[in-house]
């Protein structure tokens, strides 16, 4: 089946706040203005040269205010079409041209993007991906849990070693680096690698679980891949990359690298200056959900609606749709949506995040299904009884909603690491 469109378009959604703008002036300025820059001025036989450079203005939906909402509240959805032709296969050109200038422009936040089907074509999105990151570790029939280092700087590699030690002995799947760890003369990437992953063997003798350790990668921009190359030649078997301050580009060519083969955990860091303005920015389900999995992202952290940094539910629900869904008409512009199309990039594991304890875990489970990573720092590592029994209250918790048994029974049947935990933290249902 062909989806494709002639000429080929990418499609921003925005929704633009104005108490007494005309919104279809405001479209038609954008879709000129971001493309041709100017159109009517234009003799006609130029207009027919640049009709193909031309962006086009596919919907203008407008709200207004309803009987007791401010004049303020007035918005509306505006949607443009850019063609292909306008800008490289590349998201920095995708985004300057779609949301550079305009981002600047009064109250605009860009909602949504949908891609032709020849720029979606040229990424290949993430290499391992949920059903990847799952082979490696031989985990198939429950949701996955990673535990974070937590108070790493100026900890030496001993004491490094010893916390991987714990976190992995309490059957946690990943654990992660804390995204504040840079290269530093105490614990360097490669050094700490070879210890950690050694610890990992030694608890894999205990616990008899496989384990990803993500690495995290630092440094100069220029240097990323030499720094991924040494720290996978060290042992690593995944890498954390703080996505947003190095750049999507950044992320995408480390994905596609063919040394880089290991699973890319993308950290939010810097989202919050970017999505939760209702006026401003990019919105949650397109920053951190898809163009983190266009650009390769294996698995993408981002604030849950239930710990200690809050997101919206519905942004979180739209996060884990952009990582999850199959379905092409979400992903391409024109793709209709009974085709029953696939999105042609792996889907990545949604790891809502920050604040998680054993407690919250009914929720996240009924909220994200099996498909998630239950991620803690402080929710293991405070755990009363040491960060092992942090890790095992946490698969006690997994467990006992597997089974479908409350989470206060299940603790209470022989699982004294859960029942500490609910007795510290508490349980949200
Ligand atoms: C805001 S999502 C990133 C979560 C994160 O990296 C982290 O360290 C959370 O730690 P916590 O102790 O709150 O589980």
């Amino acid at each position: 089946m062909s989806l494709a469109i002639s000429p080929a378009y990418c499609v921003a959604t925005y929704r633009c706040y104005d108490e007494k703008a005309d919104f279809h002036k405001k479209a038609t300025g954008i879709a000129v203005g971001l493309t041709v820059g100017s159109w009517t001025e234009l003799p006609e036989a130029r207009k027919a040269e640049m009709e193909k450079h031309l962006g086009r203005v596919v919907g203008v939906d407008v709200h207004e205010p309803s009987a007791g909402e401010p004049a303020s509240a007035r918005y509306a959805d505006i949607r443009i079409a850019y063609p292909d032709m306008n800008f490289s296969r590349d998201i920095p050109a995708l985004l300057v041209t779609v949301f550079g200038k305009l981002s600047m422009d009064g109250r605009i936040k860009l909602i949504d993007l949908a891609f032709s089907e020849s720029f979606l074509s040229a990424f290949p999105g993430p290499r391992f991906g949920i059903e990847g990151v799952r082979n490696l570790l031989g985990v198939h029939d429950r949701p996955l849990l990673m535990s974070i280092f937590k108070s790493v700087i100026g900890h030496d590699l001993p004491a490094l070693r010893e916390q991987f030690y714990q976190q992995a002995l309490g059957g946690v799947d990943l654990i992660k680096d804390d995204e504040i760890l840079f290269e530093n003369p105490l614990t360097p990437i490669e050094k700490r690698v070879e210890l950690c992953m050694q610890a990992a063997a030694e608890a894999e003798r205990e616990t008899g679980q496989k384990l990803l350790y993500a690495a995290n990668l630092t440094g100069p921009t220029f240097g990323l891949v030499e720094q991924a190359k040494k720290a996978i030649n060290a042992g690593a078997n995944a890498l954390l990359f703080n996505v947003l301050a190095y750049g999507f580009d950044a992320l995408s060519e480390l994905s596609r690298h063919p040394d880089i083969n290991v699973p890319l955990m993308a950290h939010p860091s810097l989202a919050g200056a970017l999505y939760p303005s209702p006026y401003h920015g990019i919105a949650a389900n397109v920053l951190l959900g898809k163009l983190m999995r266009l650009a390769g992202a294996d698995l993408v952290l981002f604030p849950s609606p239930y710990g200690s940094v809050v997101m919206p539910k519905e942004e979180n629900m739209a996060i884990k749709e952009a990582l999850l869904t199959t379905e092409a008409a979400d992903y391409i512009y024109g793709a209709p949506a009974s085709s029953h199309g696939q999105v042609p990039l792996a889907a990545s594991f949604p790891v809502p995040s920050a604040g998680i304890h054993p407690g919250l875990v009914p929720l996240i489970l009924r909220d994200f299904g099996g498909q998630v990573v239950v991620n803690a720092g402080g929710g293991v590592h405070g755990h009363p009884m040491g960060a092992a029994a942090g890790g095992r209250a946490f698969r006690q918790a997994i467990d006992g909603r597997q089974a479908g048994v409350p989470l206060r029974e299940y603790a209470a049947d022989g699982h004294p690491e859960l029942q500490e935990a609910i007795d510290a933290w508490g349980i949200k249902e």
